[in-house]
């Protein structure tokens, strides 16, 4: 389970590593900047050898202490090493001081000012030490002469950042840029400059996994610095933000279909039944024991011509699903692809809510309440899921989404975390906030990440009807007796999973279909 920290649980488990004597800043700082040289080496094994040069830009605080001690390693190492730095020396902190004046016998200092892009890229790598979990407002004009420097038209150099790529946040991911009353058009300009890799240290980041976080890390390495595991000096109001993994096991025990759950998946009427059945066999494939269908009379011949092991039931409007949900033994609910945004949408989401079932709501079920999401709130509970991507988000927690929209101006700034958990305490309930950068938020405070990016990436993922799958597969895994979270979560990874086992081509059709081959790798 891989852990990701925010600048102040990182600051945090640094300060109590020190205060316990057990280690000084400036070991750690030596080890991180050991950390930056041995991953260069593993990433580019060819620079063991012949004519090398670095060239390390510094920053005014520990980041750039971190470039002073990779600067001094290379350098034994018999590279050619050039120095910029961003500010006064006399200011820099203590460590960062002892290590500049490490450096200072060994070579020059530049002003960064001086930094300019030669013909070509004529260094072997260039370390970005400027800022790392420090960062606290936009780097502006600096950002501006690097964008330039490290222009992509001029061809990717080996840009290593040291933490953080300078001027992203380290908890949200977004690069802090100038606040401007007007929201920024969407998509944002993307004013990234990109590593190749980012070495982070102790653990990831939270930013290095959110929005412009993984444009701009390339791909990030993490070196260990000898700090402790434990994180009870962590600061408790909010947990530690976990990458999503799969919380699952094979079917056990008693080998009956009803000991695995029977799903209700709720269809919309005549000519919009496709998402529906598509969530139905996600959550068929998943391991519900059984699945049924509920189709209004209209679309009943509909299902029936395009269904076999998923089974159907009439169910018309919201006192067919009441006599419906009499029968306990439905134990998980989905509702919400392809259903309409009618008013019976809504009688039929407050019917599921108030028969207090194991619930997934999706796509309509959520837009029905744009007007009035206090009264989907007021009657979400604590098994419920609801799977909003960013334009069903923004209708039920309009003010929310607003904050996160708006341009990061200080650090560390408002992040889709942070987005995610608010709307989970407002909703009640788990919030699976969708995205390559996809963010599950409990009530209660536990928060993942489900990454379709790096080594991950699941670019097919984007393509009609996949969100229906993922409500279909978080519903089976509701039926089968899995906890809102572990569902949300697990649902969510074999998602991608389903996604990158398929590569390109894939359509909806295709995810759950892939379910058995993710399984078998997975030893279940
Ligand atoms: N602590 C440890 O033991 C270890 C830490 N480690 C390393 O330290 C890094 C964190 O160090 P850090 O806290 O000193 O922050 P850092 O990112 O260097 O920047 C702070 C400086 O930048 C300034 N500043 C900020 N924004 C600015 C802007 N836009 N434009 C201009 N200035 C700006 C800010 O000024 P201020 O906001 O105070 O005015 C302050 O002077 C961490 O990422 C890791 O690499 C490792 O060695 C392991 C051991
Ligand atoms: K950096």
């Amino acid at each position: 389970m891989t852990e990701l920290l925010t600048a102040a649980q990182m600051r945090a488990i640094e300060q109590a590593a020190i205060e316990s004597g057990k280690v000084t800043g400036l070991e750690l700082m030596e080890r991180a900047g050991q950390g930056v040289v041995e991953a260069i080496f593993e990433e580019w094994p060819e620079l063991q050898s012949g004519n090398r040069k670095a060239v390390v830009l510094c920053g005014p605080g520990n980041n750039g202490g971190d470039g002073f001690v990779v600067a001094r390693l290379l350098n034994e190492r018999e590279w050619e090493v050039e120095v910029f730095l961003y500010g006064n020396a006399d200011k820099l902190p203590p460590d960062a001081k002892a290590n500049y004046e490490r450096w200072v016998e060994l070579g020059e200092v530049q002003s960064i000012e001086d930094f300019q892009r030669p013909l070509g890229w004529t260094a072997s790598v260039y370390v970005d030490a400027m800022f790392g979990t420090g960062l606290s407002r936009p780097i502006g004009d600096l950002h501006n002469q690097l964008w330039e420097v490290f222009d992509a038209d001029a061809g990717l150099p080996r840009l290593v950042a040291v933490d953080t790529p300078s001027g992203v946040c380290s908890d949200c991911g977004f690069v802090l840029r100038e606040g401007t009353k007007e929201r920024l058009p969407a998509p944002l300009p993307n004013h990234v400059f990109e590593s190749q890799l980012t070495v982070t240290f102790h653990s990831p980041k939270v930013g290095h996994y959110l929005s412009d976080g993984e444009a701009s890390c390339g791909k990030v390495i993490v070196k260990d610095i000898g700090l402790p595991r434990d994180n009870n000096m962590l600061p408790k109001e909010k947990g530690v933000v976990k990458l999503a993994s799969p919380i699952i096991h094979g079917k056990r025990g008693v080998n009956h279909k009803y000991a695995h759950g029977h799903a209700l998946v709720l269809s919309g009427t005549h000519g919009s039944t496709g998402a529906a059945r598509l969530a139905a066999r996600g959550a068929l494939r998943i391991g519900a024991g059984l699945v049924t269908l509920g189709s209004p009379r209209s679309a009943m011949l509909e299902n029936a011509a395009n269904l076999t092991a998923v089974m159907l039931k009439q169910i018309d409007g919201a006192l067919g699903l009441t006599e419906v949900l009499e029968d306990m033994r439905f134990n998980a609910v989905c509702l919400g692809p392809g259903l309409g945004v009618r008013a019976d949408t809504q009688a039929l989401v407050l019917t599921v809510l108030k028969a207090n079932r194991p619930t997934v709501l999706d796509a309509d079920a959520l837009t029905r309440f744009s007007a009035n999401p206090d009264v989907l709130f007021g009657l979400l509970h604590k098994d419920c899921v609801i799977t909003p991507h960013g334009g069903e988000f923004t209708k039920l927690f309009p003010d929310i989404a607003e904050k996160l929209a708006a341009p990061a101006t200080t650090g560390p700034a408002y992040s889709k975390v942070d987005a995610a958990r608010e709307a989970a305490t407002r909703a009640g309930c788990v919030v699976l906030f969708k995205g390559p950068d996809t963010v599950i938020a409990d009530p209660d405070g536990r928060c993942s990440i489900n990454s379709a990016q790096y080594d991950r990436a699941a670019p097919w993922l984007a393509t009609a009807g996949s969100g229906d799958v993922l409500a279909g597969f978080i519903s089976g895994l509701m039926a089968r007796g899995f906890p809102p979270m572990a569902a949300a979560e697990t649902g969510a990874w074999l998602h991608v999973e389903c996604a990158r086992k398929f590569g390109p081509g894939l359509i909806a059709e295709d995810l759950a279909e892939q379910l058995p081959a993710v399984f078998r790798d997975l030893g279940l």
